[in-house]
């Protein structure tokens, strides 16, 4: 089957040079596995996604997915709520990761209305929406993206519509910040991946994968015009956060 998912074993054997961390074919042929094994929480803050969209969007409204990847989301979604509660569309820069988005949520949403596009977040033309999701994905934009990106969305959202962001996090404090690093590598090794894995991936996200703290988060929200923002869910370094756009 084309959408059969694989074990990650991308960085298990020593590489002479570790090339930058990218989603290729390689990454997606086995994203579940390597995501639910590398996120704390990955699986917890999905399965929120339908209560947090039953108390923040009116009925029928418009779910933005940015950098869906798989799509995962949009199909906890469609588990967690009836078909005509939402209208989906997930966007992702990585063209394999959307092919596969689109025959997932055509194959196991039946009868709901998602919609994948391939493109680039940060130069796309956003409609009204009522619940905007950027799971694990603003931390892969420059850093000078960012602020015009979320700025942005906040202007896409309707009265009343909700951010949720969830991100990889740096701690203010830098002791405790090496204590996280440290038990979020324990969480790896405790999911099966060695040293090897551990300290070549963590090499090949640098420049790549660039955390913000949440008090920046927090500031950057409120920037783009955010009246209230929450972190509700932490696990070590990894964090989601929801900000609301005032009624
Ligand atoms: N500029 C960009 N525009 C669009 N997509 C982008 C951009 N930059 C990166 N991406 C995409 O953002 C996704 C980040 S993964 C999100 C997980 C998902 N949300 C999930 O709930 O499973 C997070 C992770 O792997 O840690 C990838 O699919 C990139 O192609
Ligand atoms: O594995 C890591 O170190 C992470 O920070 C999480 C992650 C998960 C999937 C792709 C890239 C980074």
């Amino acid at each position: 089957m084309s959408d059969a998912s694989y074990r990650d074993a991308i960085f298990s054997t020593p590489l002479d040079r570790v090339a930058s961390f990218s989603f290729d074919e390689r990454v997606v042929a086995c994203f579940p596995d390597m995501i639910r094994r590398s996120v704390p929480g990955y699986g917890q803050i999905l399965a929120m996604l339908g209560p947090l969209a039953r108390r923040h969007l009116r009925h029928g409204g418009h779910v933005y997915d940015l950098g869906c990847s798989l799509g995962a989301a949009g199909l906890a979604l469609a588990g967690q709520l009836p078909v005509d509660a939402f209208r989906y569309t997930g966007i992702d820069l990585s063209p394999t990761m959307v092919e596969r988005a689109r025959q997932t949520l055509k194959e196991e949403c039946p009868g709901h209305d998602m919609t994948v596009i391939e493109g680039d977040i940060r130069h796309q033309a956003y409609d009204a929406s009522g619940m905007i999701l950027l799971n694990f994905t603003l931390q892969f934009l420059d850093p000078t993206d960012r602020d015009a990106v979320v700025a942005r969305l906040f202007e896409a959202l309707e009265p009343g519509g909700v951010l949720i962001l969830s991100e990889k996090i740096v701690a203010d404090d830098e002791q405790d910040n090496a204590w996280l690093v440290e038990r979020y590598h324990d969480f790896k090794r405790a999911n099966g991946y060695s040293e090897l894995e551990i300290s070549q991936k963590r090499t090949a996200l640098e420049n790549v994968l660039v955390p913000d703290t949440l008090t920046a988060h927090h500031a950057r929200l409120a920037r783009a015009g955010f009246s209230r923002s929450l972190t509700w869910f932490q696990y070590l370094n990894f964090a989601s956060l929801i900000a609301f756009k005032e009624a």
